[in-house]
């Protein structure tokens, strides 16, 4: 089977030069999005995210999948750049601009983090979704061997 096809609308002509949508290797599983700004955005240390537009809108559909934007790896770990909501979720059904809520995580006093107009500033990821229906019990019908143990229970 194919990959699936999603339409894909671009709001900001600049992303020609910049680069459309791409998978960078053979086998990536995100593709970057760009900063669609006009000047340099400065962000200080441990103040409010900024939302930034990546310039593209999706319409996913019946596709049965959904998007993640998730920090690039590098800029996370080295510069502090995450994002505000940790993991953006895109919802198959929303058409509007994919934005960023993009943070400077470092601490007060901490490196400021400046993101260029077209730099390639977090990633998005696709995934299938299931949506399971949910038959309400008094008692799960089946036992499993961990039960209610969580928060680190097993040792
Ligand atoms: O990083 C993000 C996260 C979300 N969205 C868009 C797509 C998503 O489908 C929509 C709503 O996101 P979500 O459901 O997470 O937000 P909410 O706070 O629950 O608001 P809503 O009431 O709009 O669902 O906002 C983005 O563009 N970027």
């Amino acid at each position: 089977m194919g990959n699936p096809v999603i339409e894909l609308k671009l709001l900001d002509e600049r992303l020609r030069q910049w680069g459309l949508p791409r998978y960078q290797t053979g086998l990536a599983a995100a593709v970057d999005l760009h900063a669609c700004l006009d000047t340099p955005v400065v962000l200080e240390p441990s103040t409010a995210p900024v939302l930034i537009s990546s310039g593209i809108a999706l319409h996913m559909a019946d596709s049965g999948m959904a998007a993640l934007v998730m920090p690039r790896s590098g800029l996370g770990h080295r510069k502090g750049l995450v994002l505000g909501n940790l993991v953006g979720l895109i919802d198959a059904d929303y058409t509007g601009p994919i934005l960023v809520s993009a943070w400077n995580r470092n601490p007060p006093g901490g490196e400021p983090i400046t993101i260029a107009p077209g730099e390639r500033f977090a990633q998005m990821v696709f995934v299938p979704i299931l949506r399971p229906e949910f038959a309400v019990v008094e008692e799960f019908s089946t036992d499993s061997s961990r039960g209610a143990g969580g928060f680190g229970s097993t040792g």
